[in-house]
């Protein structure tokens, strides 16, 4: 990982993470397995890049994980049973029509924290992520880059143990790509496990402390990102880190 300058700094005030493990998980649909079986567990803080080229199975892997999707056999489970506060980026922003604080108190509200809080961790939170002077401006009229800055401090506002990214800054340009990288580092400096997609190798080289590499719906590697990005294992991702095409 990148240094990051004292102003970037943030304190370590989340409880740590329960493991995240799949146990010969697959998805499929009318009878085609799109992914797995695949088995595997995260119990550190990552980030845990998810890379593999189109079609692999990356977001299927990251819904699964949030639970947005049921596997179709196998299992997806958290130690203890219970899974963490936990939220999720998507690569094209979800907000609500209304003003970006509004977006922010609505999130914090729906996840239970009490009324007399959620203004003074929202207007935090927009701060933080340089929003403060657009609160009032409806979310939908913000720039591309303002609006997946404004779902990272809606993240950010809730304090998520883990949070999951799905190819959060292929619509942007490189000051929109830099803020995200920014904030990446900022929740795991803060103890939130990040797990993300991306296509960018580049990316996942500043970003990466492990890597889960899929291809053709099957998980071919987990490995520390040291060892993905100089010595991979399978013929997929060798080829993959060599800059070859890969499906
Ligand atoms: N809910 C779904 N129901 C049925 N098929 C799906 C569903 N979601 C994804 N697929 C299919 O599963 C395969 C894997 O999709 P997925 O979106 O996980 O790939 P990906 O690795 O994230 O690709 P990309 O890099 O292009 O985003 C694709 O063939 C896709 O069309």
């Amino acid at each position: 990982m990148t240094s990051l300058s004292a102003s970037h700094r943030v304190s370590s005030t989340i409880a740590p993470p329960p493991a995240l493990r799949f146990e010969g998980v697959t998805f499929s649909h009318e009878d085609k397995v799109l992914l797995g079986p695949c088995s595997f567990t995260l119990d550190g803080i990552g980030p845990t890049l998810v890379m593999g080229p189109n079609g692999a199975g990356k977001s299927l892997l990251l819904r699964l994980a949030h639970g947005l999707l049921s596997p179709g056999q196998g299992k997806v489970s958290w130690s203890g049973g219970t899974p963490p506060r936990q939220a999720m980026v998507f690569q094209q922003p979800v907000l609500l029509r209304r003003s970006a604080v509004a977006n922010l108190i609505h999130a914090l509200a729906v996840n239970n924290v009490p009324r007399r809080e959620r203004g003074k961790l929202a207007l935090g939170a927009l701060e933080r992520f340089g929003l403060a002077a657009c609160a009032k401006t409806p979310a939908r009229l913000l720039s591309g880059g303002q609006q997946q800055r404004l779902t990272l401090a809606r993240a950010w506002a809730l304090s998520p143990q883990v949070l999951f990214l799905d190819e959060p800054t292929s619509a942007l340009d490189p000051a929109a790509i830099k803020a995200v990288e920014t904030a990446v580092h900022d929740f795991h400096q803060r103890g939130t496990r990040i797990v993300m997609t991306t296509h960018d190798i580049h990316q996942a080289r500043r970003l990466a402390g492990d890597v889960l590499f899929l291809s053709g719906g099957k998980l071919r590697e987990h490995t520390p990102a040291e060892t993905f990005f100089n010595q991979p294992v399978s013929p997929q991702a060798q080829a993959f880190v060599a800059g070859e095409l890969v499906e």
